[in-house]
C-alpha cells in the first residue's frame, strides 16, 4: 500500500458542527477543494468559504428528508476507486468520477435523540444511513483516503497535512479507518439495542455493545494486567460520569469500588436524611443514617473503623465541610457525592492523594438498565437488581411482629443487603450498619463474621457489649438451616428480614419463635455475586 498521499478534495457532512469552520478554512489554506450536503455547505458559504454541493455533483436534488443525498456513484466511487487500478480509474474516467481524498462526516445524533426519550417515529428518523455508509466507504479505501468521524481529529488532521507537506500517512488513514469503523459500530450497537428495547425483546439474537474511552489505567485490578476505563454513553449519574476536583487518575479498582458505594448511596434518598457507604473491596464496611452528613460518615466509620482505612465513600448529599473535616481524620481514597460545598473542597485540597468526585444527583435505582458479566466464552446479561420492597410486601411469620423501630432498621438493612456480595449477612441498628458479613461460601460464616467484627469494634470503642446487642439482621438469601438465625440470636440480633422460601422455612420460624424473634419474609431475593 503506498504510504503518502496527497489530499486536495474533501467531503465534508456533518450534524455536529462544533469546529467545522476552522477546520474547512484550515483545508481551503492548504488548497483543498470542499464538497458539501446541505445544511453544512450552507455553514460554509456563510463563513465565505467556496464549497460545491453534493447535488451538484450527484446530479440529484437532496430528497426525502434528507433520507437521500449522499447515496450516489460520484460519491461512492469517488470514495471507494483504488488510485492504483487501472480499471477503476478507467471507470472514473468514463463516468467524470472524482476522486475524494478526505471525508469528514459526524452522524445524525442518534444516540442523544434517545436518551432524550424521543418518541419512536422520530428515533428512526434520526438512524444515519448516508454517513455510515460514507464511513464505511473511505475507512475501507483507507489506502488512499482518509476518514475523520470526531471533532476531536481535526487538529491532529492539520497537523498530519503540515508534518507530510500536503500528504497523510497510511499509518495515520489505518487509525482514522479503526476509529471510523468503531463509529458506525457503536452507532449500530445504540441503534439495535434501542430497539430490542423498543419491541421488549430481553434476548435479541445478536447483542452489540459499544464504548467510548474514558481513561487508560495504569494497570488493572493487578499491575501485570492492562487496563482502560470505557464510558457506555449514559447519562446515569455515577463514577463514569462524575467530575474529578482533585487527585490523580482514578485506578481499575478505585472505578469498581466508587460504582459499588454510589449506587449503594443511591438507595437513600436526601429526604429521608443524610446517609453514607464506605466501601472497601466493592463491599460495604459500614452505611448509616445519621441527623448531620458528618454523623452519618461518622457512625458508618463506627461499624467497622479498621476496614474503612484507605476506603471509599460515597455521600447521598453534598459534602459539606464538617463532613470533610471528619472524613480526612484517616486515609480514604475516593468521597463522592452529589455536589460539595467550595469551603469543603478547599479543605480537600490539602490532602493530595484524596480524589472528590461530584455528580449530577443521585443514580435512578428504578431505572431500567442491563448489567454484564463477562465468562470464558460468553458473557451474561441481566436486567439491573431493581427489585425494591415497601413495608406493604413484609409478611410476618413469627408470632411476635417487629416493633417499628425494628421494621425501620430492617428496611434500611435489606437495602443494604442489595449491595453486598453474597453470602450477605448485615446487622443494623438505629440505621447504621453494626456488623457485616460478605462475600462467604456459607451463610452461617456471614453471620458469625459480621458479629465477631461488632465485637472488635466494641473493644475498640470501649463499649460493653457489642452493637449487635439490640440489632436487627438482613440476609440477602434465605436461611435453609436455622443455625444462622441462631448464631444472630447469640450476637443478640431481635429481629430478621430475610426472602424466605427455604424447605426447611418451618423450621428456621420455629427456631425464631423459640429465641423471641420477630421475622419477615420480603419474598425477594438480592444475591450479588
Ligand atoms: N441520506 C444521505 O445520503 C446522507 N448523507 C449524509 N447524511 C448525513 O447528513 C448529515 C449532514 O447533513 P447537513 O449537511 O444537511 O447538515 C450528516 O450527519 C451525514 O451523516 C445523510 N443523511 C442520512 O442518512
Amino acid at each position: 500500500m503506498t504510504d503518502l498521499v496527497p489530499l486536495k478534495r474533501a467531503l465534508i457532512s456533518v450534524s455536529d458542527k462544533t469546529g467545522l469552520i476552522d477546520l474547512a478554512k484550515a483545508l481551503a489554506a492548504r488548497k483543498v477543494e470542499l464538497v458539501s450536503t446541505g445544511g453544512t455547505a450552507r455553514a460554509l458559504r456563510e463563513a465565505g468559504l467556496a464549497v460545491q454541493d453534493v447535488s451538484d455533483l450527484t446530479g440529484f436534488p437532496e430528497m426525502m428528508d434528507g433520507r437521500v443525498k449522499t447515496l450516489h456513484p460520484m460519491v461512492h466511487g469517488g470514495l471507494l476507486a483504488l488510485r492504483d487500478n487501472e480499471e477503476h480509474l478507467g471507470s472514473m474516467t468514463a463516468h467524470g468520477i472524482k476522486a475524494i481524498d478526505l471525508l469528514v462526516v459526524n452522524l445524525y445524533p442518534f444516540e442523544d435523540t434517545v436518551a432524550r426519550g424521543a418518541d419512536y417515529a422520530e428515533a428512526v428518523e434520526n438512524i444515519d444511513i448516508g454517513g455510515p455508509a460514507m464511513i464505511r466507504a473511505a475507512a475501507k479505501n483507507h489506502g488512499f483516503v482518509s476518514v475523520v468521524t470526531d471533532p476531536e481529529d481535526y487538529i491532529p488532521l492539520l497537523s498530519e497535512l503540515d508534518a507530510q507537506e500536503g500528504r497523510t500517512r497510511l499509518s495515520f488513514r489505518q487509525t482514522l479507518a479503526q476509529r471510523a469503523y468503531a463509529r458506525t459500530a457503536a452507532y449500530d450497537a445504540a441503534v439495535s439495542t434501542w430497539m430490542a428495547g423498543a419491541i421488549n425483546d430481553p434476548a435479541p439474537r445478536r447483542r452489540a455493545f459499544a464504548g467510548t474511552l474514558a481513561q487508560t489505567l495504569r494497570y488493572g485490578e493487578n499491575p501485570h494486567q492492562s487496563a482502560a476505563f470505557y464510558r457506555d454513553g449514559s447519562d446515569r449519574p455515577g463514577v463514569a460520569t462524575a467530575t474529578q476536583h482533585q487527585g490523580k487518575d482514578l485506578s481499575y479498582n478505585n472505578i469498581n469500588d466508587t460504582d459499588a458505594a454510589f449506587e449503594l448511596v443511591s438507595e437513600f434518598l436526601p429526604a429521608d436524611g443524610p446517609a453514607c457507604a464506605i466501601i472497601k473491596h466493592a463491599n460495604p464496611c459500614g452505611v448509616a443514617r445519621g441527623a448531620t452528613l458528618a454523623e452519618a460518615y461518622n457512625r458508618a466509620y463506627d461499624c467497622d473503623r479498621i476496614s474503612a482505612f484507605g476506603g471509599i465513600i460515597a455521600l447521598n448529599t453534598r459534602l459539606d465541610l464538617d463532613t470533610a473535616k471528619a472524613i480526612t481524620g484517616i486515609f480514604t481514597e475516593v468521597v463522592i457525592a452529589p455536589g460539595a460545598d467550595d469551603d469543603a473542597i478547599a479543605h480537600f485540597a490539602t490532602k493530595k492523594n484524596l480524589r472528590l468526585l461530584t455528580t449530577k444527583g443521585l443514580a435512578n435505582t428504578a431505572a431500567a438498565g442491563l448489567t454484564f458479566k463477562q465468562v470464558s466464552g460468553g458473557f451474561l446479561v441481566q436486567d439491573r437488581d431493581n427489585g425494591m420492597i415497601e413495608p406493604d410486601d413484609l409478611r410476618v411469620v413469627t408470632k411476635r411482629a417487629p416493633s417499628a423501630a425494628e421494621l425501620a432498621d430492617m428496611l434500611f438493612a435489606w437495602r443494604i443487603a442489595k449491595h453486598v456480595k453474597s453470602n450477605a449477612i448485615i446487622y443494623v441498628k438505629d440505621q447504621a450498619t453494626v456488623g457485616v458479613g460478605a462475600g462467604q461460601m456459607s451463610r452461617v460464616d456471614s453471620t458469625r463474621i459480621a458479629a465477631r467484627k461488632s465485637q472488635d469494634m466494641a473493644e475498640v470503642l470501649g463499649l460493653d457489649a457489642p452493637l449487635t446487642q439490640g440489632s436487627v439482621v438482613a440476609s440477602d438469601a434465605f436461611f435453609p438451616f436455622a443455625d444462622g438465625l441462631l448464631t444472630a440470636a447469640e450476637a443478640g440480633a431481635t429481629a430478621l428480614i430475610q426472602p424466605g422460601g427455604s424447605m426447611r422455612d418451618d423450621e428456621v420460624i420455629a427456631a425464631a419463635d423459640a429465641a423471641g424473634l420477630a421475622m419477615v419474609f420480603t419474598g425477594q431475593r438480592h444475591f450479588r455475586h
